[in-house]
């Protein structure tokens, strides 16, 4: 289907045999902006890693729709920044979908790195180490190389962990812009204000552990669509 950018068809996951969520059945539309929402341990995380590939399916299916172009964007707390690399290294990484790990960049390659690096505010940082990056600047720095990438599909994973609110307010920009382009955008957010303030979808993972009576009997978690958008 044209207008799905990713379904869920009676999908279970979790790690090895033990299921986080089971029996989802969702569709997420082209173009769609979501907040995914849900108490510590409810699945959001363990979604984003599902939808990305990384994790296989217990049961069921998470399909992606066809050629869409995947940019995935984990914890920073996942992320090891002893890495010896410069700022505008970890941007340029962006491109290797297009290029190759070893691929040669070409001019405009480093154009658009350069640009990417501008519409976050660190112009001057491109040959800064990545372990002199405070953690804002960091968060900016992984946000220009999700712009080099030019995904259809965006997924970010707690991007407003404990950053500071002006990086909070270019990194909302940026999302803004990516959705009035067209690309669908998932995040995971804990702040629900800012979920409902600014995402015109939420999906509310209710994990196991909290799953409606109902719902348990069935043997399936609920995933529930809210209306949210601008108050
Ligand atoms: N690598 C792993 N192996 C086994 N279990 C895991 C692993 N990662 C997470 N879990 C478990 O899966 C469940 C869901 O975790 P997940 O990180 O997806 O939740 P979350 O909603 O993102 O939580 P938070 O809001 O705290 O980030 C939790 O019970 C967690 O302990």
């Amino acid at each position: 289907m044209p207008d799905r950018a990713v379904t869920f068809a009676d999908l279970s996951l979790g790690y090895g045999h033990q299921a986080v969520l089971t029996g989802l059945d969702h569709v997420v539309r082209r173009g769609s902006l979501t907040a995914v929402v849900g108490a510590n341990g409810s699945g959001k995380s363990t979604l984003m890693r599902t939808i990305a590939g990384i994790l296989r399916p217990i049961a069921g299916r998470c399909a992606i729709g066809p050629n869409l172009r995947l940019a995935y964007l984990p914890q920073q707390s996942e992320l090891d920044r002893s890495f010896p690399a410069r700022t505008i290294d970890l941007v340029g990484l962006g491109l290797w979908p297009r290029r190759g790990l070893i691929g040669r960049h070409r001019a405009g390659d480093r154009r658009a790195v350069r640009a990417a690096l501008a519409a976050v505010g660190l112009e001057g940082f491109a040959n800064i180490p990545l372990d002199r990056l405070s953690g804002g600047q960091m968060q900016r720095a992984l946000f220009a190389r999700v712009l080099v990438q030019d995904a259809d599909l965006i997924l970010l994973d707690e991007p407003f962990n404990a950053i500071d609110s002006q990086t909070v307010a270019v990194l909302l920009g940026l999302i803004r812009h990516w959705h009035a382009e067209g690309r669908t955008i998932m995040t995971v957010l804990h702040d629900l204000d800012l979920a409902q303030s600014h995402f015109p979808e939420i999906l509310r993972l209710t994990g196991i552990a909290e799953a409606e009576p109902a719902a348990a009997h069935r043997g399936r978690q609920v995933l529930r669509l809210a209306a949210g958008g601008p108050a």
